[in-house]
């Protein structure tokens, strides 16, 4: 089977020029088929901020009301998504920018109200493998944000993890699919301020025990929980690394079933 890479890129990597600019030399380095996801998280904060809307995160997730609707829109399909495509242009590589609507890639249904009401936060219903392919096999490297859409009009938020891993599973089918989480840390650690202590590799009963000793917390326990979730539904390697170093093949963490 033919490789597929998609490297997902987290909040603080996008938001600063020089971290953006080392992220993308690389991938454009990145050989073969591939896909670039992108958060922006952090941005879509500090422009809520500005505008006075407040940010509220349950579990990982963005409250999204109306405006901040608009706002994540703006910043994620706008903004972030233009700058990287932008950005990868330039260094020759033929990036095409998406959001789940584009070519209606990434249809999701609004979250029901439970306990708390997310508002427009999406959950995936289906990804279009095939559009997606078709992309890849035209030479073209998609850059996906973090959005979807209802099929009725509305667009909808989605956490990026959640994005990366969904379209990983959905290409596993046609592809050896690597996927691989970037972020401002070198990977997952036994103390998130000792840079010497990454775990190599963790297996499902290892998270369950990191976890309960607290010594795994906040956003990684959703990125652990897509990437586990992505193995098991076929994608056939899947990291957690830093940024800086990603295109190494045995930086960070491995995760194994
Ligand atoms: N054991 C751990 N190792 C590394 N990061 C951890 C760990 N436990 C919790 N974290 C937190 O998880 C965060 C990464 O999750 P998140 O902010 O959702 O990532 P992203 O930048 O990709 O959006 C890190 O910045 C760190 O604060
Ligand atoms: C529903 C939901 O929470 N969506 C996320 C999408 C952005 C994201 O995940 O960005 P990072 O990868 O930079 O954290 C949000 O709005 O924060």
């Amino acid at each position: 089977m033919e490789e597929l890479s998609i490297i997902k890129v987290g909040g603080k990597v996008v938001e600063e020029a020089e971290s953006l600019k080392k992220l993308l030399d690389d991938f454009s380095g990145v050989a073969g088929k591939k896909i670039l996801v992108h958060g922006g998280g952090r941005s879509a904060t500090a422009l809520a901020a500005k505008l006075g809307i407040e940010t509220k995160m349950v579990d990982g997730r963005r409250i999204t009301d109306a405006p901040m609707l608009e706002v994540v829109t703006m910043v994620y399909g706008g903004l972030v998504n233009k700058n990287i495509v932008a950005g990868l242009q330039a260094r020759k590589v033929n990036a095409i920018g998406l959001t789940g609507a584009d070519m209606n890639v990434v249809v999701s249904d609004k979250r029901a109200k439970g306990n708390i009401d997310y508002g427009f936060v999406g959950d995936i219903r289906a990804v279009d493998a095939n559009a997606l392919d078709s992309l890849l096999s035209a030479g073209t490297i998609p850059v996906i944000a973090p959005l979807s859409h209802d099929g009725k009009g509305s667009m909808l938020n989605i956490n990026a993890d959640t994005m990366a891993s969904t379209v990983a599973v959905a290409l596993a089918s046609k592809y050896k699919v690597n996927l691989v989480f970037c972020f401002e840390l070198l990977g997952v650690m036994k103390d998130v301020n000792d840079p010497s202590s990454v775990i190599n590799e963790i297996t499902p009963s290892e998270y369950e025990k990191l976890k309960q000793d607290g010594v795994i917390e906040g956003g990684m326990i959703p990125k652990l929980d897509n990437s586990f979730e992505a193995l098991r539904k076929g994608v056939s390697l899947v990291r957690i690394t830093s940024a800086n170093d990603f295109s190494r093949g045995d930086c960070g963490t491995a995760l194994r079933l």
